[in-house]
């Protein structure tokens, strides 16, 4: 499908839809983006309803979309993926300083960073939040009415914010193996103190526990956690979302899968019941 302001890195056919890969210019990062979009074969006809994929640490666009096997029960519930990469690339886009994977390229975080040098290009926050869904609201046959937005690890974290941050846009929101609470883990440490600065009061919009501690509200969160995730009890503490949204009155739906890891296993086995939970919600 040709869409105005984007350009076709590829396209295929899948379960009678289409999936593609895209680039644009942005003006949030300043550099070309690229994500992945399923249009599920519903879209030929009708706008149709959006489910927001964001992926965790060292990820591309790519990962879900070849790891995750989603495509086959979008397609049959008519609901379009979308699947961005997760930092701003290029030789213009800094790195961390020591080449580590938790932090800078595939590390976005999905902050506006406001720290330099890294002020200038990672603005994922904006880019997910606003750029994207209205380039894409344009280009594409989907119902922006009928959002909804899921993520993995890192990606977990950015799904919870942004939709704690935005309830009227998202219709329901999930997560795999989420980062729950940055401020109170290693990555998030690292991350929120070299994008935002070392003022923790700033960092609150960006942890899910403080967001809802703060007042944001959301009617539901489904969440799948593996058991033999190696980053659980360091990184991921579901039990603090557990108490967040206890004390707050969330309805959270925490899923303790034993014997699964952090990979797209994982993923794979359950996105299924993701689908399904966004599509009652989302009534697609
Ligand atoms: N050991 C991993 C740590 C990062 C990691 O586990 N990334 C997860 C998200 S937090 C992932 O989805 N990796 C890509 C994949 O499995 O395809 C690495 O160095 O690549």
């Amino acid at each position: 499908m040709s869409a105005p302001g984007l350009t076709t890195v590829s396209e295929a056919k899948a379960f009678g839809g289409k999936q593609f890969v895209y680039t644009h210019r942005s003006e949030e990062t300043g550099t070309e983006m690229r994500f992945a979009a399923f249009l599920p074969p519903q879209a030929d006809k009708m706008d149709v309803p959006v489910l927001w994929y964001l992926s965790g640490l060292t990820c591309t666009e790519e990962n879900f979309t070849v790891k995750a096997g989603a495509q086959r029960v979008a397609a049959e519930l008519g609901v379009a993926l979308i699947a961005p990469d997760t930092s701003p690339r290029g030789d213009e886009v800094p790195d961390d300083p020591d080449g580590a994977y938790d932090f800078g390229l595939g590390a976005g975080f999905y902050v506006d960073a406001t720290e330099a040098p890294w002020s200038a290009h990672y603005r994922m926050r904006s880019y997910i939040e606003t750029e994207l869904p209205a380039l894409v609201g344009q280009a594409l046959p989907l119902d922006m009415e009928r959002q909804a937005i899921t993520g993995h690890s890192m990606g977990g974290h950015g799904a919870l914010t942004i939709a704690l941050r935005n309830p009227e846009r998202f219709k329901g929101v999930s997560a795999f193996a989420p980062i729950c609470a940055p401020m109170r883990c290693p990555w998030g440490d690292k991350a929120l103190t070299g994008y935002i600065g070392p003022n923790r009061a700033k960092w609150r919009e960006y942890d899910a526990c403080a967001l809802i501690e703060d007042g944001a509200r959301v009617p539901a969160i489904f969440v799948d956690q593996g058991l033999e995730d190696g980053f659980l009890e360091g990184q991921l503490k579901p039990e603090l979302l557990e108490a967040a949204c206890d004390a707050a009155g969330i309805r959270l739906s925490l899923r303790r899968q034993p014997g699964y890891d952090h990979s797209y296993y994982f993923i794979a086995t359950f996105i299924e019941d993701h689908l399904r939970w966004h599509a009652e919600r989302l009534g697609f």
